[in-house]
């Protein structure tokens, strides 16, 4: 069990890291998520007192400090190149290995299991990223620790490399180990991670299970198909807090059907929802006009769909992604953003951060559960 308490660092005036607090739990694997520049590799090297700053880190009740082998009990990776230039795979590895009282035979142990025995005789300068991580997750693995703390182990690895990274995280996880690994995306997260520590502008904005930040940040919608929508529409706009929006391969239809309208020498602004069906129908389309609802549940939109006599061709509820729920909560703290391509470009030094990282644009404020749990 790791146990964060009030972690803080300043550089200058910029503070980094804001007083986080937090709890990683064993048997399971911790996602730290946040934008570029969050503050999740600082608030690392706090916790393993590499950095001088504010608060406490307790390993199983120990502070990182006072542990006699700190590489048998807490396996960490904080660079994916940080290895020494000259020497191989496997003298790197069982040169640690001397200094912690750590068998050599670990060393080829651990370059097995990480898929590295090909290359064991080769200097990691010349490994690929993907490699470099693999080797970082050996190095991680040498003492056998209780505790892993990785950051951005999937960083250079093919989907192929975080499926395997997934399946030794959660194998590790379930011998009871505690795992912590961070990560700027999301997607990785969504296949990687059990609970999850979600920080933006160096504070916390979620500390939960998964799902759960899911529910905390988006909204579930119903999506309902009928050849009737445009009167299904009308019918649910009346009820109490419900939201309807056309799904957008409507708006396709409708231009159809301004064009059908047009041709027939009737009044394209007037092109109703009659005339979309038709013109959908001409063009042999196989999908009935869709809406999405919010607000509402599945079952009270099939209901008075069938109280009213309307046809549907599909119901569902949509689940919002993890990264749209990602998005909403991060959206505010996102430090480095690209420009909207109708904004003026960067003219200068004055500019801030320059060649700001692809991070999507922010998405309108949604609840803001925060505070570690
Ligand atoms: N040595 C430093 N000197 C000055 N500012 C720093 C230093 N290290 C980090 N920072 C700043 O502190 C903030 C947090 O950086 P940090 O690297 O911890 O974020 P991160 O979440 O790990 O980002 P990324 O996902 O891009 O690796 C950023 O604004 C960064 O610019």
């Amino acid at each position: 069990m790791i146990t964060a308490q009030g972690l803080y660092k300043r550089y200058g005036a910029k503070v980094a890291v804001d007083h986080l607090s937090f709890e990683v739990r064993p048997g399971m694997v911790t996602g730290f998520l946040g934008p570029n520049g969050a503050g999740k590799s600082t608030t690392m090297r706090l916790m393993l007192d590499l950095d001088n700053g504010g608060g406490e880190t307790l390993f199983d009740g120990r502070r990182f400090g006072t542990i006699r082998h700190p590489m048998r009990e807490i396996g960490a990776v904080l660079e994916s190149k940080a290895f020494h230039p000259t020497r191989t795979a496997r003298n790197h590895l069982r040169m640690l290995a001397a200094g912690s009282g750590i068998p050599f035979s670990r060393a080829d142990e651990v370059l097995e299991f990480v898929g590295l025995t090909d290359v064991r005789n080769k200097k990691p300068k010349g490994f690929s990223l993907g490699m470099a991580q693999r080797l970082g997750l050996a190095q991680a693995l040498l003492g056998d620790p209780q505790t892993l703390i990785l950051d951005e182990p999937a960083n250079g690895l093919d989907p192929s490399g975080i499926h395997w990274l997934r399946t030794v995280l959660k194998s590790l996880a379930d011998q009871g180990r505690t795992i912590f690994v961070s990560s700027h995306l999301l997607s990785e997260m969504a296949l990687m991670a059990d609970q999850l520590v979600v920080i933006g502008r160096g504070t916390m904005i979620y500390n939960g299970d998964v799902d759960g930040f899911v529910r905390n940040f988006t909204q579930a919608s119903v999506v309902v198909r009928s050849p009737q929508a445009a009167q299904l529409a009308e019918l649910l706009r009346r009820v109490d807090g419900a939201t309807v929006e056309e799904l957008t391969e409507n708006v396709r239809h409708g231009v159809a059907a301004a064009v059908a309208a047009a041709a027939d020498g009737a009044d394209a602004a007037v092109a109703d929802a009659a005339v979309a069906e038709d013109a959908v129908r001409a063009a042999g389309s196989a999908l009935s006009p869709g809406l999405r609802v919010s607000g509402m549940e599945t079952a009270a939109v099939g209901e008075l769909a069938f109280q009213n006599g309307i046809l549907l061709h599909e119901l569902a509820t949509q689940t919002a992604s993890l990264e749209a729920a990602f998005m909403t909560a991060t959206g505010e703290s996102v430090e480095y953003r690209a420009h909207d391509l109708d904004e003026a470009p960067p003219g200068g030094p004055q500019d801030g951060p320059p060649a700001a990282p692809p991070v999507p644009p922010s998405q309108p404020g949604g609840p803001t559960p925060g505070g570690a749990a």
